[in-house]
């Protein structure tokens, strides 16, 4: 029984401390608008107190007009106060969260820019999306409105409770009754559903990943032929999300209607007036104190439910900011702190002993070393998941190796500027991310600098020009607007981009056999223009292509298992002559249909 208590506070404390981390810059500024948001709730409360009085002078044999006026107005002036105290709460609560908003979207913008690439691989655009923007909203309402919610929502009823308590505690404590079962009821829902509420999260996560996935992706979905699937994926996750949205709405609204009954002002007078009117008849109680608890029940509905809001949006907001705390603690690409830079006549490129895990008990890259000598192809072929992609795309720092090292022209990568390794290592895989901006300016990323005539020719190299002039605005269309770019078309303008980055080294995924024959044509004529004179990492498909590599390095689970050439290793009884020939009978046998 200790140990499951002590497990249950350390839970909650690991759910409210990424919170109270989230909302420590804003403590000041915060507990100030509380202190106002608690003057408020005694000016809320005050009318009913002098409205009481004004009922106790009327009521008496001689009453005094001019205290009566003096009472009415006092109140009138309370609830003005009242108004204004809150607005000023409400206005500090807004200004301090629009300044938090900005430096929290900023520091979670600059950490996602010191991630490694790999993790945008693994993170689609719906979740980053999810944690920019639902994420940073979930913490702004508990700044802007949540925190003023519970104050008032626990301040008022409270205040009201103390005064009626002081008139006669028995009904007071009768007049806790409602609001106490609706604590009891809440906090038993809400903690049984808070797993649910966290998968929620997480599904809504991947439904907009789906979402941007199918949108992004049509063009590339529907030339694959991969309609049914994408579109069975996204109704599947639509399907878990109604299905847990449902397992943690239907406790929700048997809890909403226990709080319709249990807040409605009647069921405060009902029951105050059946208590109150037995006390009366019994001579317990004088019949002129049953009036507060009358005025006074009117004040506790309204104010619970203010709370139960800020309640629930805290609970979002406990789960928001676990995810950020989440993304905070990612490991970032280190930036060395003195930078060093490769001679540039020297690129060759050294891979030594490196071991590479995405998941500890399983090496995807397992002692791996080989040389690129400067302006030689290097091709890695091997079975599917063998590691040909995480080797490849350990040079561009997409993830540091666990052990071993990377260098070019004797420069350890991790010792390089990333910005400096950019510019040496230029990459051209197949899942293309254009940005909705022009094809210029998606070519120039490339080089921002560039003239019109080098995007020409770099377009040109790499067979897209003409598809480009064929679009209603050339150069100025759109992507995504009035560009509907197929995959092979996007994948021509990464390798202009790449070709005007004018990178010494190229790390690139050759076109699968997926894709048609006449763009697959137009993306190897693109490439040749990319490799011609540079250094060349190429994850291979399609053995033919690289027939006439420097040097083939053949993986099989995260080793090289074989190198040389495509001469030397076709006789020599290995992996690689294996894998030519059931690529030869492939070819045969496509050559037949
Ligand atoms: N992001 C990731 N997280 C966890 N494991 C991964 C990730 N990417 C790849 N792996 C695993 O690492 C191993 C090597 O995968 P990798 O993609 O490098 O192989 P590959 O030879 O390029 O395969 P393919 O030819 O099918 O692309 C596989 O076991 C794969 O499941």
């Amino acid at each position: 029984m200790k140990l499951s208590n002590t497990s249950t506070r350390i839970a909650l404390f690991s759910k409210v401390a990424p919170l109270g981390k989230a909302l420590s810059p804003v403590t000041k500024p915060l507990l100030g608008a509380t202190l106002i948001e608690l003057l408020s709730a005694v000016f809320a409360v005050l009318p009913y107190v002098l409205i009481v009085q004004v009922g106790n002078e009327l009521l008496s044999p001689a009453p005094n007009a001019g205290l009566v006026w003096t009472l009415v107005l006092s109140a009138v002036a309370c609830l003005v106060l009242h108004a204004a105290l809150s607005m000023v709460a409400l206005t500090v609560t807004h200004l301090t969260d629009g300044t938090h908003q900005w430096r929290l979207r900023r520091e979670l913008v600059a950490k996602l820019g010191r991630l490694p690439l790999g993790w945008f691989s693994v993170n689609n655009a719906g979740q980053v999306k999810k944690m920019l923007q639902d994420d940073t909203h979930a913490i702004h309402y508990v700044i802007a409105h949540s925190v003023l919610d519970l104050v008032s929502g626990l301040a008022v009823p409270l205040l009201s409770f103390i005064y009626l308590f002081t008139v006669d505690w028995r009904l007071a404590i009768i007049a806790l009754a409602p609001p106490l079962t609706y604590f009891i009821i809440f906090g038993v829902v809400t903690s049984r559903s808070s797993g649910v509420t966290r998968g929620i999260g997480e599904i809504s996560g991947r439904l907009s990943g789906r979402v941007i996935e199918v949108l992004e992706g049509i063009q590339v979905i529907r030339a694959f032929g991969q309609t049914g699937k994408a579109h069975r994926r996204y109704s599947n996750t639509v399907d878990e999300y109604i299905s847990r949205t449902v397992d943690w709405l239907l406790p929700l609204s048997k809890l909403q209607a226990a709080i319709s009954v249990l807040l409605q002002p009647i069921t405060f007078l009902l029951l105050i007036l059946m208590v109150g009117t037995g006390f009366i008849a019994t001579g317990r109680m004088e019949p002129l104190t049953i009036l507060p608890f009358l005025l006074l029940a009117l004040t506790m509905g309204n104010p619970v439910l203010r709370l139960g809001n800020g309640m629930s949006s805290l609970m979002e907001a406990m789960e928001a900011a676990q995810r950020l705390e989440n993304t905070r603690g990612l490991s970032e690409i280190e930036e060395p702190m003195n930078p060093q830079t490769p001679d540039a006549g020297q690129l060759d490129v050294e891979c030594k002993n490196v071991v590479f895990s995405y998941k500890e008990g399983h090496r995807a890259v397992d002692h791996v070393s080989f040389v690129m000598l400067p302006g030689t192809i290097t091709a890695l072929v091997g079975p599917s998941g063998s590691g040909k992609s995480t080797i490849a795309k350990l040079l561009p720092r997409f993830y540091d190796p666990q052990s071993g090292s990377i260098a070019i022209g004797g420069v350890p990568i991790r010792e390089m500027d990333t910005s400096e390794l950019y510019r040496k290592v230029g990459f051209v895989f197949q899942d293309v991310r254009l940005l909705q901006e022009t094809i210029r300016d998606n070519i120039r990323l490339g080089n921002p600098d560039a003239s019109e005539e080098d995007v020409v020719r770099v377009a040109r190299a790499a067979r897209i020009h003409d598809r480009i002039k064929r679009l209603p605005r050339g150069y100025d269309s759109i992507v995504g607007v009035d560009a509907r770019l197929s995959g092979g078309e996007a994948q021509r303008i990464s390798i202009a981009r790449a070709l005007l980055a004018d990178a010494p080294i190229i790390v690139m995924d050759e076109a699968t056999s997926m894709i048609d024959p006449e763009s697959e044509a137009e993306i190897q004529h693109a490439l040749i223009s990319l490799i011609k004179g540079r250094t060349v990492l190429v994850i291979a498909h399609r053995l033919h292509t690289i027939v006439g590599a420097d040097q083939i390095l053949v993986v099989d689970d995260g080793n090289i298992v074989q190198r040389g050439t495509h001469e030397e290793l076709v006789p020599s009884d290995g992996l690689y002559s294996r894998l030519w020939k059931a690529y030869e009978r492939t070819k045969e046998g496509r050559g037949k249909q």
